[in-house]
């Protein structure tokens, strides 16, 4: 057996932040923030193959229909491609009034000039400006001291200031970010900011935004929140300041991360939808967003046809969403076991008989008509599944609201199929084995020709039918206190077969006029066997009929 090595040899633990009396575990989301997605960006940064002109024009026209109002369009100074995407979206008159354009540049004076003349003649812009600030960066990508990093703010600052003052028609706004902000000293980010603030004097009426990225995950989120809340309490003139997220997922807790900084006082959030971006993605935008929807909070961006958003996604960025992705997975809204599945049936039930709008559903946190889903598949059945399960499917796909203690019985033949075939059982197979099951196929040793039923004088009924026994028609009759007991009469009588109902139920297949009508007996056979018969048929008392010779050919 080899030993793993002790890992404290190799990783330190994140330091705390001192921050005694931090209010945001407190503090609750109760409104949308601004949003910017960086999929044309950062997300494009980090795909294999980075989306052409075609492909980000599909993903730009699909950010603005959710409802995306600041976008980050590309990285100008990057190469041809997207400095003629950005001049496509321009020159062509593609961007609405009221959505904001950005572009990231590194803070370098041929770079940031690429980046304006990306944007000449736009309305309005945001030219986002980075430079990295933690001590891992200074020592190893630099090579510089703290001076020298500020040095590096303060000269993209000035050369920005000199470009707005270049295209005075457009109205420019600026977004600084600290990059490695989460793992830079909080006191030396704020010295970078507050350096670039000086330079562009931004006011509470056209402040400036910084934000404030986890470029590497690196810490739990309280960490991340407690940064946030630090760095807003102590920057000077805060009012004049955007405070903008940019996590990753590093740790698994971009999301989580996002959430805790907006309660630590953030006014903004940066992400990729399904959380594309650098290594493990950005914070994914649709997690923050319909989380926020399940609190009852508007996230003011619409998801509701999250399939017609992955469709695009998954084109543009040649990626899959896996299936267990929250709010957009194929699977996240799907229970294969049995107690879920039981609790979910049970659930849309009270929900129905509840007939108001709010959701309660277990294991459900959101309906999934809300993302634009069906409930077709939120039951899906393989060998972990219970009887609450097939009888979904068989009523979803049928319309058959089987019994209770049916259910139980037809649970055994299920659970055979899916043990011997290893697989997801498909509402067809399904259907299958229970026709099988209760002898709803053609030949059967009874099979129903026709009936009448005739009331005597003493009230008792008199069932008179024509029935195919073993291919030849026989003419039987019987007589009882209801069809049922003048049915079982007929068949004791007729051909021997004697059967003990002990429960009978039927229901509609539908709504309409024409809809079928389903029938289920349970019965006992002197032998003490429990048998079900189901019948089909437009008219619920043939229905009943028919359900009794299922029984019968099960019985005989
Ligand atoms: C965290 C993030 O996601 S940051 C965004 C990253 N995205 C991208 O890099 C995608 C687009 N980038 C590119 O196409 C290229 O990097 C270009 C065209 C912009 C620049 O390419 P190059 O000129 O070859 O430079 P390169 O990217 O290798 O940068 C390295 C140099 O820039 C310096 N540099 C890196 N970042 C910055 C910055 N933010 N500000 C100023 N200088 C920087 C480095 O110190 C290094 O300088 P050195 O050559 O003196 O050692
Ligand atoms: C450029 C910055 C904002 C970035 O993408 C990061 O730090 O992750
Ligand atoms: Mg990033």
């Amino acid at each position: 057996m080899t030993m793993l090595k002790d890992p404290s040899v190799k990783y330190r633990p994140f330091p705390q932040i001192d921050l005694p009396n931090r209010q945001w575990p407190s503090n609750t989301i109760t409104k949308a923030p601004r949003w910017l997605s960086t999929d044309l960006r950062d997300g494009n940064q980090a795909l294999i193959d980075p989306m052409g002109a075609e492909k980000k024009t599909r993903f730009f026209d699909l950010l603005v229909k959710v409802g995306l109002k600041e976008i980050e369009v590309g990285f100008p100074s990057a190469g041809a491609t997207e400095y003629d995407f950005i001049r496509g979206l321009v020159d062509g008159e593609r961007i609405p009034e009221d959505v904001l354009v950005q572009v990231l540049t590194q803070s370098r004076q041929d770079l940031i000039e690429t980046s304006f003349k990306s944007l000449a003649g736009v309305h309005e812009a945001i030219v986002h400006v980075y430079n990295a600030v933690s001590p891992l960066w200074r020592n190893v990508v630099f090579g510089m001291d703290r001076a020298q990093i500020r040095g590096i703010a303060e000269n993209g600052a000035k050369i920005i200031r000199d470009q707005i003052a270049m295209y005075p028609q457009t109205k420019w706004h600026v977004e600084y970010s600290p990059e490695t902000f989460s793992t830079a000293e909080l006191d030396f980010s704020i010295e970078c900011c507050e350096a670039v603030m000086e330079i562009l004097q931004p006011t509470p009426e056209h402040p400036i935004i910084l934000n404030l990225p986890a470029t590497v995950e690196a810490a739990t989120p309280n960490i991340y929140a407690d940064q946030i809340e630090y760095f807003c309490n102590n920057l000077p003139n805060r009012a004049s300041a955007v405070i903008s997220l940019h996590t990753h997922n590093d740790r698994g807790t971009g999301v989580a991360a996002a959430e805790l900084g907006l309660m630590a006082g953030a006014d903004r959030v940066e992400g990729c939808l399904f959380g594309n971006g650098e290594r493990t993605g950005n914070c994914c935008l649709v997690t923050v967003a319909m989380n926020m929807y399940t609190q009852g909070v508007s996230p003011e961006l619409d998801f509701s046809n999250i399939d017609d958003v992955i469709q695009t996604v998954e084109y543009c960025n040649q990626l899959k969403v896996p299936e267990r992705h929250p709010y957009g997975g194929e699977l996240v809204f799907t229970a294969f076991s049995g107690s879920h599945q039981d609790a979910i049936k049970k659930g849309f039930a009270a929900q129905e008989s509840r007939n108001d709008e709010l959701w309660a559903v277990p294991y459900l946190p959101i309906d999934p008509a809300d993302l634009g889903r069906d409930y077709e598949a939120v039951i899906r059945v393989n060998s972990q599944s219970g009887k609450g399960g097939f009888a979904w499917v068989i009523e979803q796909d049928q319309g058959l609201k089987l019994p209770k203690r049916m259910q139980a019985h037809f649970s055994k033949h299920v659970q055979q199929l899916a043990d011997e075939l290893g697989r997801e059982l498909q509402a067809g197979d399904i259907w299958d084995v229970f026709r099988k099951a209760y002898r709803l196929d053609e030949p059967q040793r009874f099979h129903l020709i026709d009936w009448d039923e005739a009331r005597s004088a003493d009230g008792t009924r008199v069932f008179a039918g024509k029935i195919g026994v073993d291919g030849k028609e026989q003419s039987v009759s019987g007589r009882g206190k209801g069809l049922i007991s003048s049915i079982v009469a007929t068949l004791d009588e007729g051909f021997g077969v004697k059967l003990d109902v002990r429960d009978y139920a039927e229901h509609s297949m539908g709504k309409d006029s024409n809809a079928k009508a389903a029938s289920y007996v349970e019965c006992v056979t002197p032998d003490g066997r429990v048998i079900w018969g189901v019948g089909i048929d437009e008219d619920v008392a043939t229905a009943s009929v028919r359900a009794l010779l299922s029984a019968a050919n099960a019985a005989a």
